[in-house]
């Protein structure tokens, strides 16, 4: 841990694969756990619990979480490790299954301890070298950018795609992300996440406790929920529901509090239960700082009506800033402060 404080704030690795995988439909889910340590040994995480359904394999990480899925992997990860470590060895094991990369993206928001970061999240210069030169040539399709570049919340995103992605119907995808991250949480609310002095509980026990306590349960009735409870604070879960994950992650520290919330949803699914969501969110931090970035298939305007949905709950938009990106769609980033800040 920095001397300074828990490095909230995420990096998340998305990569895809094309290729068939006829024998078994599994693709990267074949990928054995001891080869999936090996990888989070390079990034510096562990796994702390595990569930996967139909569709896919979800691990919550000692720092945040995985998501397996046969040609798709999420990797979202906070704290000082080096996320960008796993690229490489995740490609070359995707190899051996006769899955070829052809889509990667990164995004992050500000560190809150940039100078606690180590190579190559030493800047958002260096993890874009650090990546074209990890990356296979032929995603040659690139582009990386920094967006709310006048707010404090920054959104950082590099994309690279291959010819095929490029090329790819983009109606045949109609799935959109979700990344909310939160600061300055709510000091009551935020000490749900904190357990009592030995209070003889499990991370996963405790965990569950927590789920249902601040509320986090309430979110998706339908997933199945993964929970873990760090000690003696802090808190993870990734929520399965379909083929569709959704996950939360709390640092609940004083002076460096912050939360995460990331889901994906259809562009065909009701905008109403959407911003429901988003509103239950915030109700359980109530944060005095807060952006929700969203990526989606373009020609869908999901951002539309995001402020609508905030704004009520006593915070204000300050800034907004959207952008498109090869093969990945329009990346909205839209920043929020409580009307008193
Ligand atoms: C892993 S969790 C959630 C991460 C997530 N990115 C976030 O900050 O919301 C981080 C919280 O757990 C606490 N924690 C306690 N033990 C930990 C451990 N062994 N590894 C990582 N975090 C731990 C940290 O102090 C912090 O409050």
């Amino acid at each position: 841990m920095a001397v300074s404080g828990f490095e909230g704030f995420e990096k998340r690795l998305e990569l895809t694969f094309s290729g068939d995988d006829p024998a078994s439909g599994k693709g990267l889910r074949r990928l054995d756990f001891f080869s999936l340590e090996k990888v989070l040994h390079a990034v510096q995480c562990t796994v702390v619990s595990a569930v996967g359904n139909r569709y896919f394999d979800s691990y919550v990480l000692s720092e945040s979480s995985l998501f397996v899925y046969p040609n798709k992997i999420i990797i979202k990860t906070c704290g000082t490790t080096q996320l960008l470590k796993s690229v490489r060895p995740l490609v070359d094991h995707a190899i051996t299954m006769g899955l070829t990369l052809c889509g990667c993206r990164y995004t992050r928001g500000s560190f809150i301890f940039p100078q606690a970061q180590p190579y190559p999240h030493t800047s958002f210069k260096d993890e874009v070298v650090y990546l074209e030169e990890n990356l296979p040539k032929h995603l040659s399709f690139k582009k990386a950018s920094v967006m709310n570049s006048k707010s404090c919340y920054k959104w950082h995103v590099f994309t690279a795609s291959d010819e095929e992605d490029m090329h790819a119907d983009a109606d045949a995808d109609d799935l959109y992300t979700v990344e909310i991250c939160m600061t300055e949480l709510d000091r009551v609310l935020a000490k749900k996440f904190f357990r009592r002095f030995n209070d003889g509980k499990t991370g996963d026990s405790a965990g569950k406790e927590m789920t249902e306590i601040t509320g986090i349960r309430d979110v998706n009735r339908n997933a199945l929920i993964c929970d873990y409870a760090f000690d003696p604070c802090g808190y993870s879960m990734n929520g399965l529901d379909g083929n569709r994950y959704s996950t939360v992650h709390v640092t609940p520290e004083d002076g460096f509090s912050y939360a995460s919330f990331e889901c994906v949803g259809s562009v065909y699914d009701d905008r109403e239960e959407f911003f429901g969501v988003l509103q239950k969110v915030v109700k359980i931090f109530r944060p005095a700082a807060l952006s929700v970035s969203t990526t989606c298939p373009t020609g869908h305007e999901i951002w539309r009506g995001v402020a609508k949905a905030i704004e009520p709950l006593g915070m204000r938009l300050r800034s907004r800033a959207a952008d498109e990106f090869p093969a990945t769609g329009t990346v909205v980033s839209q920043a929020f402060t409580t009307r008193r800040k």
